[in-house]
Order: C-alpha cells, then sequence, then structure tokens
C-alpha cells in the first residue's frame, strides 16, 4: 500500500489548532479509505523554536523536507517576535527555498454559511485565485539604511522576471482551461506602475495566444476589489501578483463567509520539491489558545493536498465530510456566528467520514 510522508508544521498561534485537527481528519480519512497510508512527522517550528534556538527553522531545515510527500502548514507569527522576522525565517523560506511559485486560493460559498453580500447567491461565487509566490513586491530585494536618522531611506523592489510572470500566467492559463467556464482575468496595476506591471501585460496577451480557448480579460487591481463586490458572478479564475492576490484573496475569502474557511496550496507545478497547503489565515492573535479558530480552511486545504497526492477519490470524500459539517449551523464556529469549536467541528468531520464508507 502506498505510504505518503507528511511534514506538520503548525508553526504559531491557531496554526497549533488547526494543523493538528488537520492531522487529525486525513488520519480518519486514510483509516476510512484503506487505499492509502499516512505517515506523519512533527516540525515543532515557529516562535518557541525561535526563543529556543534564534531561527524560526534550523537552517539546514529544508533537507528534513526535501523527501517529504507534501507539507500541512499552520502559520507563521508570534506576538512578541516581529512579523517580517516571523514570516521570512519560516513560511517564505520554504516557499522560496522549494520554488513554489503557485499559490492557488479557491474560494466558494460552502453549504450553509451566508455570506455577507446581500444579492450574490452561492452559484455566483465560485473563483480561484492564482497568486505569483515567488517574486514580485516579496522578492525580499530592498534595503534600509541610516536607521532612526532624519535621512533614513528604505526600498522594498519589486522585483518581477519575464520567466517568472511567464510561468505564473501559463500556470493560471492552463488552471482557468480545466474549470468548466475556461475564464481567466489577469490583474494588475499598469496605469500607475509603468514598468514590470506593462511585461505582464504584454505577457499575458503572448501567452493568451496558447489557450485560444480560454476567455480572458484584464482588470486593474483597484477596479477588481469593486468588481468582487459587485459583480461577482463575472470572475472565475484569477490571477495577480504576490501582493495584489495576497489581499485579493482575503477579501475573496470575507466574500465567502470568513477567512478561516480559505484555503491554499503553495504549489512546485513541476514537483522538484514537496507543495505546502495551509489555511490562508494567520496566527490570529486575538483567538488563539481558546479552541475557538474555525478548522475548514485546514480542511479544505488538506483536499488540495491529496488532490495534488493524486488522490482524487479521497480528496473529494473529504470536501464532501466539509460540505455536510458547513452545512449543519450547530457546527459553525464564532466567526461564522455560531458557538461551536474547533474539536466540534474536527469531531463532526472524522464521524462524517467514518459514516460515509458504511
Ligand atoms: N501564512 C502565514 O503564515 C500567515 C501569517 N500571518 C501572520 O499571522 C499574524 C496575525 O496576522 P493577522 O493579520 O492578524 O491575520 P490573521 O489571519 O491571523 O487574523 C485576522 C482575523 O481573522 C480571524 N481569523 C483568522 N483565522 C481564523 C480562523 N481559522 N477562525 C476564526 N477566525 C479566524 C482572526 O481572529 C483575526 O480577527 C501575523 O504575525 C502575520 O504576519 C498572517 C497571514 C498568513
Ligand atoms: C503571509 C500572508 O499573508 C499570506 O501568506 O497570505
Ligand atoms: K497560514
Ligand atoms: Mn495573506
Amino acid at each position: 500500500m502506498k505510504t505518503y510522508r507528511i511534514a506538520a508544521i503548525p508553526g504559531d498561534g491557531i496554526g497549533q489548532e488547526v494543523v493538528p485537527a488537520g492531522q487529525e481528519v486525513l488520519e480518519a480519512l486514510a483509516a476510512a479509505d484503506g487505499g492509502f497510508e499516512l505517515s506523519f512527522t512533527h516540525f515543532g517550528w515557529g516562535g518557541d523554536w525561535y526563543r529556543a534556538h534564534g531561527e524560526m527553522m534550523p537552517a539546514d531545515g529544508l533537507d528534513a523536507l526535501r523527501g517529504m510527500d507534501a507539507i500541512l502548514f499552520g502559520s507563521a507569527g508570534d506576538a512578541r517576535i516581529p512579523d517580517h522576522v516571523t514570516l521570512w525565517g519560516l513560511r517564505l523560506k520554504i516557499c522560496q527555498g522549494f520554488d513554489q511559485y503557485a499559490n492557488v486560493r479557491p474560494t466558494r460559498i460552502l453549504p450553509g454559511i451566508d455570506g455577507p453580500l446581500k444579492r450574490c447567491r452561492p452559484e455566483d461565487l465560485d473563483w480561484v485565485i492564482v497568486r505569483e509566490n515567488s517574486e514580485g513586491e516579496y522578492a525580499g530585494v530592498g534595503g534600509r539604511v541610516h536607521q532612526g536618522h532624519p535621512i533614513e531611506a528604505a526600498t522594498d523592489v519589486s522585483m518581477m522576471t519575464r520567466v517568472g510572470v511567464e510561468r505564473i500566467l501559463r500556470y493560471a492559463f492552463r488552471l482557468a482551461q480545466s474549470r468548466p467556464r475556461r475564464q481567466l482575468t489577469v490583474v494588475t496595476k499598469s496605469n500607475a506602475q509603468r514598468h514590470a506591471m506593462v511585461m505582464w501585460d504584454e505577457c499575458a496577451s503572448a501567452i493568451a495566444a496558447e489557450f485560444p480557448d480560454v476567455r480572458w480579460d484584464k482588470e486593474l487591481v483597484d477596479a477588481m476589489t469593486a468588481r468582487m463586490v459587485n459583480r461577482p458572478a463575472s470572475i472565475d479564475t484569477v490571477v495577480a501578483t504576490n501582493l495584489h492576490a495576497d489581499i485579493l484573496s482575503d477579501l475573496a475569502a470575507a466574500l465567502a463567509g470568513s477567512l478561516g474557511i480559505a484555503p491554499t496550496g503553495n504549489i512546485d507545478p513541476e514537483r522538484r520539491y514537496p507543495s505546502m497547503f495551509e489555511p490562508i489565515h494567520g496566527s490570529a492573535f486575538d483567538i488563539m489558545g481558546q479552541g475557538l479558530a474555525n478548522p475548514v480552511g485546514t480542511f479544505w486545504s488538506c483536499v488540495m493536498l491529496l488532490e495534488h497526492l493524486g488522490e482524487t477519490s479521497a480528496a473529494q470524500r473529504l470536501m464532501q465530510a466539509i460540505e455536510s459539517v458547513t452545512a449543519t449551523p450547530e457546527l459553525h464556529t464564532r466567526d461564522l456566528g455560531g458557538t461551536a469549536r474547533t474539536a466540534d467541528v474536527t469531531r463532526a468531520v472524522c464521524r462524517q467520514l467514518a459514516a460515509q464508507t458504511r
């Protein structure tokens, strides 16, 4: 029987609550399925590791992950350590180290969820946002001089390479092509940013020619926020820069009901390295340690993990179990207006998985 090696990296904050929940659900699924086994390795990296060792993960930590089939991640972010230290020391170290250049963020209004848009029916909002995940505004290029002096200067240089832009556009066109509506919106800001964003637009036109069966359009990022709210049904697949898609995807999650529901995959499409799956949210300092975190974003990320491994039917079964649980208002956590706790939702999904096979 096939055994998949999964690295579990809960990280910080509610990551330490939702990743164990995700592992529990995946183990229940593997037990119910019987067709594959999962072998988890736990990595206690993050803020506590930083306090003990002076770094978020070991310098050679990527070597320990290299042989894994996939990574299940929680969050990097500790209230007592600067956010840029935690993010760069853990999540971005893995994303960049493994060149996981495609960040894929599906959004739907799941059954039973009451979205905040009064004119948006569930069938109107079914999007996948593809975020460039290796360069752009988060390339890490820049510097800071004369700190604390009046002449202090600082830059974060957005770096776009043709290779980086073309590969993410091609990935997004291919993904759009695989979806029923075969429709892609390319988001930029090529009116105000007149160099790299213009290159994006030019690359998009060129790559579109490779996908004659995909309908595509362009939208400036500011207008895109309004379109997401006012005309959600006009959107299907979206591709945008690292920063733009980071912001648009939190908006998308909120429009679909909660940040706690939304999943993501940090994908290496060429499969040179393990890909990493995580909820899109962060450490949620305001609710951490209280058992209030919604684990659905992590469970949905587990669905993406299974799809990536090629376990399509197991992925479908898990998604069905998640949807039957979201359809039950008593099983909504506080972010959805309910009173259920992380453990209640986890138990319900596990029960549902066990019931499916009977
Ligand atoms: N991928 C990662 O590792 C990410 C890390 N972060 C880090 O997390 C820390 C906190 O960041 P914030 O900007 O506050 O974003 P956040 O996503 O942690 O929280 C924003 C709001 O959403 C709520 N929320 C998030 N996930 C939830 C869930 N599963 N269930 C219920 N409510 C949920 C929180 O309670 C909070 O009110 C920072 O250190 C940040 O850098 C933030 C986003 C992603
Ligand atoms: C860091 C962050 O906000 C994200 O990965 O979405
Ligand atoms: K996360
Ligand atoms: Mn984000």
